[in-house]
């Protein structure tokens, strides 16, 4: 069984845990976002910087991470900015990107930062080794919003993330058929027997929702809920409260 500790949060899949994404457009739904998260108690908070509508610059940047760290200490905090491509809301060129990413990766108030495998791996690198000398773990992440991949692809991606020294590889799919979602819970099983980091993996969608419960059969430490019914980031997240009664039913 691996683990991973973040401050005083342990994660493993015997027992995974809830994380919620900050998806606010302006500081008024953020203070909304927050006030929810302090009710529905997760155990870690994503900030999906994406969700504003434009690119911050540094002062923004520290004046949001400092009004969540305020909230949600001594929650766990993961910075997370995606491109479309990704099922991100908001476009950034490469050089955008990594410009972002080496601000948040020298920043005390994170202690997970986000990085998706598809980037120049020289860049993916450097941003890995900066992040940890700053203490600051990495989620490698890969997303495929139009099917599941091949097995061995799927395998491929998470040991290259290993490779690039993530702390978790995560992958998410898009199912088609039930079978898709079968085969993609059984690669995540194998990919938690082969690597030595932890995973977390989900199948979006409402076809993928049982994946979304089943991290200590398939080896995944984190599962992304939704707040509420209408406040999510990908399709097929559970609310909080929902996911939080049903993983008791498969706590050990
Ligand atoms: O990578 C993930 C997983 C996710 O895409 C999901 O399907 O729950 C939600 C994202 O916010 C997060 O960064």
């Amino acid at each position: 069984m691996k683990s991973l500790q973040v401050n005083n949060l342990t994660l493993s899949s015997s027992a995974p845990k809830i994380a919620v994404s900050i998806v606010a457009k302006d500081l008024k739904s953020l203070t909304q976002q927050l006030q929810q998260i302090s009710v529905v108690k997760p155990d870690l908070v994503e900030w999906r910087i994406d969700s504003l509508t434009q690119m911050p610059d540094q002062d923004t940047v520290q004046t949001w991470l400092k009004k969540i760290h305020e909230q949600i200490t001594p929650m766990p905090l993961i910075a997370t900015f995606r491109t479309p491509g990704d099922g991100g809301n908001m476009r950034a060129s490469e050089d955008q990107y990594f410009k972002l990413l080496r601000i948040l990766s020298v920043n005390p108030l994170i202690n997970i930062l986000d990085v998706e495998l598809h980037h120049d791996q020289k860049r993916v690198s450097s941003i890995v080794k900066r992040a940890h000398q700053h203490g600051i773990k990495i989620i490698m992440s890969n997303h495929d919003f139009k099917k599941v991949p091949a097995n061995l692809a799927i395998l491929d991606r998470m040991h290259r993330m290993q490779k690039l020294y993530a702390d978790i590889a995560k992958v998410a799919v898009m199912p088609q058929s039930k079978t898709d979602v079968m085969r993609f819970m059984q690669t995540s099983l194998k990919a938690d027997q082969c690597l030595d980091i932890p995973i977390v993996t989900m199948a979006m969608g409402d076809l993928g929702k049982l994946t979304r419960i089943a991290g200590s059969l398939t080896g995944s430490v984190i599962t992304f809920g939704s707040m509420n019914t209408h406040i999510g980031s990908a399709p097929g997240q559970i609310s909080v409260p929902t996911l939080r009664k049903v993983l008791k039913l498969f706590s050990k």
